[in-house]
């Protein structure tokens, strides 16, 4: 009885039926639509080609009717070593890539929601040592007037051993390590869900976070109508994980899924599968674009890639959250009384 009660007061901001609102102007709302652009594009170590790029899509997208475009993950570069990722890098205030995006913004009235790298501010406490080389991995959101709605530093570093199939001769080569905390600080901080006209309110989340159920329902908890997942993710768990978890989440929280992707070669150590999604809250697909599996000829495609990126449009229509969620209402039979655990309390997991 004491954990229960303790637990509870805890979690008791979270715990908060913060949908009520939108249930009671359910029916007398008439629908608004707004049109946004999902994309994927292929980073490079050039920053300045990756911001131009960019920018292409946007105005590409903007020029289409988008009020907002998702680029992807690490989309301002992909480096080809730690010290390269530290040396691109730098506080968003001295941002070039994000800055330029920022003026984009401005100049077309459109909001960009971006993946970057980025360093601490002068004025930010940061407990890493002065030597480290690690940077954030970081989803920006960049309002039409420019300005910066939200940062969000990932808090889910990629650090996995996958394994690799056996050659053609039979033989399995080593796992293949990423280790993404090697050059990453992981962030201290999930951001609230951004309130962003139109859209609703725009829960950030980056790459390897789709995996961590507890950070979907907190946003959601909050109040997120939009998961947003701005991408990079490898060959093999692009192929058996990527999609069905984003359509997973979609449907378990009753949002929107939107999840742009980096696509194909960087260099030659390392390949992105592509694939950007988004989901409404149903669990329909909106908008698909290809995978590198889908694309025989590779070289070719990434030609493609290198001078320029891909997007798709689809509308974001806030009813579609509403009705889902009172169709089927989730969010009011939690058995919080049972799942009180969930969190701090729970010992790890036994491997
Ligand atoms: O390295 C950069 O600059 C940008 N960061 C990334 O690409 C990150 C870390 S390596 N990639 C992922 O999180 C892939 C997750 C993934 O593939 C999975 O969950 O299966």
């Amino acid at each position: 009885m004491f954990l229960r009660t303790r637990t509870l007061a805890r979690f008791r901001p979270l715990l908060s039926p913060v949908y009520i609102p939108t249930y009671r102007s359910f029916s007398s709302t008439t629908a608004i639509m707004t049109k946004v652009a999902v994309a994927q594009i292929l980073s490079t170590h050039d920053v300045k080609h990756n911001l131009a790029v960019s920018a292409k899509v946007v105005r590409d997208a903007v020029a289409e009717g988008a009020k907002a475009v998702f680029l992807p993950e690490a989309a301002d570069f992909i480096a080809r070593s730690a010290q390269e990722t530290f040396e691109l890098s730098a506080p968003l205030s001295k941002h070039e890539y994000t800055k330029g995006l920022q003026a984009l913004a401005k100049e077309l009235g459109v909001v960009i929601s971006a993946g970057v790298h980025d360093l601490p501010e002068a004025y930010e406490n940061d407990d890493e040592p002065e030597s480290s080389l690690r940077v954030y991995n970081t989803h920006v959101l960049i309002g039409t007037d420019g300005e910066l709605l939200a940062r969000y530093r990932k808090i889910h570093l990629f650090d996995v051993e996958l394994q690799q199939a056996a050659g053609a001769d039979g033989v399995v080569p080593a796992p293949k390590r990423t280790g993404e905390s090697d050059r990453v600080r992981p962030g201290k901080e999930i951001v609230p869900p951004v309130a962003v006209n139109g859209l609703g309110k725009v829960g950030l989340e980056i790459c390897y976070d789709l995996r961590f159920p507890e950070l979907h329902i907190i946003q959601t908890r909050l109040g997120a109508q939009i998961l947003t997942f701005p991408s990079a993710f490898t060959l093999k768990t692009g192929k058996d994980h990527w999609a069905t978890l984003l359509r997973g989440i979609a449907i378990q929280f009753q949002v929107y899924v939107l999840a742009s992707a980096q696509y194909g070669a960087h260099n030659p150590q390392r390949s992105s599968w592509g694939e950007a999604l988004a989901f409404d809250p149903w669990g329909r697909q909106l908008g698909r674009l290809r995978s590198v599996e889908d694309d025989g000829d590779k070289a070719s495609i990434d030609k493609v890639y290198a001078e320029g990126g891909e997007y798709f449009l689809t509308d974001i229509d806030l009813d579609t959250v509403t009705s889902t969620r009172k169709q089927i209402p989730l969010a009011f039979q939690k058995r919080t009384d049972i799942y009180g655990v969930v969190g701090k309390e729970l010992p790890p997991h036994p491997i």
